[in-house]
């Protein structure tokens, strides 16, 4: 049980029809409810902590509350920076014991992002770390796709290969339609399955990585507004698109949002049915319970990760 990197992981997922879940922690309830989860389906984890999440928690923190969730469960845990914006805050968590980082040069032009991205292979793989980099850009809502706009912001096949091979990144984000938070898509969900398969037959061996995965499941979305909460046309990845990527490379998938969404309402609906409490544990503690439903629902019936590890 320790800190282990993505590549074992990653090995067993690349040419099987699961995918790791990576799951985003701001606190100990998230951390506790996830490794619980993780741990009840015998699944292989990866935590990620983001730069908001660096300035909610400060690293020392998270790191510590990592290190005691090993601890606690004998677990094998990937520890992972996500979205890492340049070199200084990667070597900073590689420094740091993170076993793993994301650096995300996706804003910048094709060369610049290989060299940023270049710069911390040498890095943390000098310190056994792993590295993950991102091509393309993740579409918001408001980029409606036509042809012309995915062919420019999605993941260029021929430049995902030769990326990889310039930069020697262990892992690759790509862009096939997805984007962060809770309004995916105005219409009918759409990723560019062609574009994956494509990327996936010339970089065979690299394992990719689907960011804004969140599925954005209804009733949540319908438990948070019934409970108070404002939340109009939310609309995810529909959870068959996930499993569909899992088979055309992608070995890690990263969810945020979902568990958002399973804290809040729990949360929404414990203020309205319980005014006079007053104690954070007895919300808290239901929204723990919350985030251990979803995470157990996303390995065991998304991500096909139960009895991986
Ligand atoms: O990609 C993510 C974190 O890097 C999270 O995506 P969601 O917003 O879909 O959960
Ligand atoms: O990539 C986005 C993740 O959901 C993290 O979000 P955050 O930057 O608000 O912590
Ligand atoms: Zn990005
Ligand atoms: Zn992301």
């Amino acid at each position: 049980m320790s800190l282990v990197t993505t590549k074992k992981m990653f090995e067993n997922a690349l040419n099987s029809d699961y995918a790791v879940g990576a799951f985003n922690v701001n606190n100990m309830e998230i951390i506790q409810g996830i490794v619980e989860a993780a741990q009840e389906e015998k699944a292989p984890l990866i935590l990620q902590v983001s730069a908001g999440a660096r300035k909610y928690a400060k690293p020392a923190y998270l790191i510590k509350l990592v290190e005691a969730a090993i601890l606690d469960t004998g677990l094998d845990i990937a520890l992972h920076l996500d979205h890492g914006e340049d070199f200084d805050i990667c070597k900073k968590c590689v420094d740091d014991g993170f076993t793993s980082v994301m650096i995300d040069g996706s804003k910048h032009p094709f060369e610049e992002n290989i060299k940023l991205t270049k710069e911390v292979v040498e890095y943390a793989h000098s310190k056994g770390v792993s590295v993950e980099a991102e091509l393309g850009k993740l579409a918001g809502i408001e980029d409606n796709i036509n042809v012309d706009a995915r062919n420019a912001t999605f993941t260029v096949p021929e430049e995902a290969a030769e990326f990889v091979a310039k930069t020697g990144v262990d892992s690759l984000a790509v862009a096939i339609g997805t984007s962060h938070g809770a309004y995916k898509f105005k219409g009918e969900p759409y990723l560019d399955f062609e574009r994956l398969k494509e990327i996936h037959s010339l970089i065979p061996d690299t394992p990719l990585v689907l960011h804004g995965a969140s599925t954005v499941l209804p009733e949540f979305v319908k438990k948070c507004n019934e409970f108070g909460g404002d939340i109009p046309g939310a609309q995810g990845v529909p959870e068959d698109m996930i499993r569909t990527a899992t088979k055309y490379g992608v070995c890690k998938v990263n969810i945020d949002t979902d568990l958002r969404l399973a804290m809040t309402a729990e949360i929404r609906k414990h203020f309205v049915e319980h005014p006079a409490d007053f104690d954070p544990r007895k919300y808290l503690g239901p929204a723990r319970d919350a985030i251990k439903g979803m995470v157990q629902h996303k390995i065991r019936n998304v991500l096909n990760a139960s009895n991986k590890r």
